[in-house]
């Protein structure tokens, strides 16, 4: 199903780039399918065929999801930037419908829904001074609560939670929403960052950098975070792709026995093997449900360099890619952030490599390449 024209000759900066995109991306009906169809010649360019395709092939999707019986995709923009001081990242889930994304998981089989957050910024509060160290406190808080919310609505009602950063400090909402869903989840965190900084270790002050650290329950007393339940257990987490980690991160992954896999083992075992790993660790016996959360900084900054904190050294194209096909192909993962995607970084290039990539994770968790 990838496109068979060379995509970087396609702009997706405008809205007819973006529908020359989407129109040559449909897929072109084959032999096989009218077999299967049993269509007669005649109706190969009726637009009914596409129809009858996509749902020929959204059966053969969803059938192996343990937990969706719906073929229901919810995309929940989360155009966040005050998790961090880089301003951009909050384009960045406009930037990925635009190129086409929502159009190419319908093309998939799958019924989509978005949801674009545009009045996130009504919620920024007049004054939002540092508390225990942290930055934008009362903004952070106050959209993350609002988003996990609709992330938990969305995925009690049986869809695939696809959500687009925004900063990473939305996974506060992502995995509250989705663990509220589905408490028995299990998280697998693919970053450079371990983002599990506590409002005493973190050295930045940013709280993209600290969102496992609520989530786990690691911190609990800051003022403006006392919403957010201590839903993961720290038995329930596994990071691959780590390679920048702070110090007070180091020491809290050790103490809590964390599966962390790092660029190192990576390089040593191979992401088969790593991917396989972490599932042992948080998923023995291939019954919970799965939560995907990816920062793209994760992959090489070759890969996707459009990012607020780019470290080199890390995914391939296809190493990030494997790690979406297996938990795809588990059929236990019920929900995936794409994050830190940040168009105003880098050049018009980089930009497009950088959406293009993070269009086609998501796909791949939805199945895509699997065969
Ligand atoms: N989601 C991210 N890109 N996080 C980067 C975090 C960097 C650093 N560890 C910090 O806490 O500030
Ligand atoms: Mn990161
Ligand atoms: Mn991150």
């Amino acid at each position: 199903m990838r496109p068979n024209f060379p995509t970087h000759l396609i702009g997706f900066s405008s809205n007819s780039h973006c529908m020359i995109y989407q129109r040559r991306f449909k897929r072109t009906p084959k032999k096989t399918d009218k077999k299967k169809l049993s269509i007669s010649p005649l109706f190969t360019f009726f637009p009914l065929n596409y129809y009858l395709l996509a749902k020929y092939q959204k059966i053969n999707m969803t059938r192996n999801n343990k937990f969706l019986s719906s073929n229901n995709v919810s995309i929940v923009g989360a155009p966040f930037s005050g998790g961090q001081p880089q301003g951009g990242v909050e384009k960045g889930p406009i930037r990925l419908v635009e190129f086409g994304l929502a159009n190419q998981l319908e093309e998939m089989g799958y019924q989509v829904d978005y949801e674009a957050n545009t009045d996130l910024d009504a919620l920024k509060p007049a004054e939002d001074p540092v508390v225990q160290n942290l930055k934008n406190p009362k903004y952070v808080s106050a959209v993350t609560h609002k988003l996990a919310g609709q992330i938990e609505e969305r995925a009690k009602q049986n869809k695939f939670v696809l959500t687009l950063g925004g900063d990473h400090s939305v996974a506060l909402a992502t995995v509250s929403g989705v663990f509220a869903a589905y408490p028995d989840a299990c998280l697998i965190w693919v970053d450079a960052h371990a983002d599990i900084n506590t409002p005493e270790s973190s050295d930045s002050g940013n709280i993209h950098g600290c969102p496992l650290s609520f989530l786990t329950g690691l911190s609990q007393d800051h003022p403006d975070f006392s919403w957010v339940k201590p839903v993961l257990q720290t038995g329930r987490l596994a990071y691959i792709g780590l390679r920048d980690v702070d110090d007070g991160e180091k020491k809290i992954l050790k103490e809590n026995n964390i599966k962390a896999l790092s660029m190192h083992h990576v390089d040593k075992w191979g992401i088969g093997k790593c991917v396989d790993i972490c599932l042992d660790h948080i998923n023995p016996n291939r019954d919970l449900p799965i939560h995907l959360s990816f920062d793209v900084d994760a992959l090489d900054p070759t890969v996707a360099p459009s990012t607020g904190t780019p470290v080199r050294g890390g995914l391939t194209f296809r190493e990030g890619h494997y790690i979406c096909e297996a938990l795809a192909e588990t059929g236990l993962l019920v929900a995936a952030d794409i994050m830190e995607v940040n168009p105003a970084l880098e050049s018009e290039e980089s930009v497009f490599s950088t959406v293009q990539v993070g269009c086609s994770l998501a796909r791949c968790c939805l199945g895509e390449s699997l065969l």
